[in-house]
């Protein structure tokens, strides 16, 4: 449902430029979780922003769902991804001033959604990411880990056909890091959305089913578990 073929990304600022992708070719089934690993500048965000339609490749086809993305018109781009994709970042993202509910209820707002089906779908999809109680809460009262809890469920609650994380523990303790990384698990077991992570902590690599290592813009080694 994912394919890149041959993906070059060269970054150009001033008279240097910097091959971040140097030819990467994947084939991604729906349902898989998978971790981009590699060490620092290997490439792990790029591809992840490009997978996101978050950046473009130079070089290289890129296919998700059927849709060669560069075909896609810049105008329909964003509806694009905000129908097929979910977000989770590092620093979670969150908005300071709304509640959680109300951070996760928001992108179905912009779907214009009937009101109490907004409310009975992210009242219980908090509750499935272990936040019943704490629905009022605005993220400067929730813990690192309950904020990436409202992360996900905010990436989960459009129904992407994929979900994105850029490094989703680098900013927990490990424990933490563990409990966001079964949860991630059990979302991926339960709604076959398929979960692309990256991250160069081995603790957080050996949950992944799939291991794509990137090593200097290419693909060092792939497999699965
Ligand atoms: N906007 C940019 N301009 C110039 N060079 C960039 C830019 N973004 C990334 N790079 C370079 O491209 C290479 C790959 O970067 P990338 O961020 O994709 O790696 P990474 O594996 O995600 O690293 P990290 O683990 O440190 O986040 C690095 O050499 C980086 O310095």
């Amino acid at each position: 449902m994912i394919s890149t073929q041959n993906v070059h990304r060269t970054y150009q600022s001033g008279e240097t430029s910097v091959h971040a992708l140097k030819g990467v070719d994947l084939e991604i089934e729906t349902g898989e979780f998978l971790s981009i690993a590699g060490p620092s500048g290997s490439g792990k965000t790029t591809l992840l922003n490009i997978l996101g339609c978050i950046d473009s490749a130079d070089e290289g086809v890129v296919h998700i769902d059927g849709t060669e993305i560069t075909s896609i018109p810049h105008g329909k781009l964003a509806s694009f991804r905000r129908e097929k994709l979910g977000f989770v970042f590092q620093s979670f993202n969150l908005i300071p001033v709304l509640s959680a509910y109300e951070n996760v209820a928001l992108a179905l707002n912009l779907l214009k959604i009937p009101e109490d089906e907004i409310k009975k779908r992210t009242m219980a999809l908090l509750k499935e990411v272990g936040l019943e109680g704490m629905e009022n809460r605005r993220p400067g009262k929730l813990s690192g880990g309950q904020q990436q809890r409202v992360a996900i469920a905010r990436a989960l609650i459009k129904e992407p056909a994929i979900v994105l994380a850029d490094e989703p523990t680098a900013n927990l303790d490990s424990e933490t890091g563990q409990e966001i990384l079964e949860l991630m698990k059990k979302m991926n077991s339960k709604t076959n959305t398929t979960f692309i992570f990256s991250t160069h902590d081995k603790m957080v690599m050996d949950y992944a089913r799939r291991l794509v290592l990137l090593h200097d813009g290419y693909v060092q080694k792939d497999e699965r578990r």
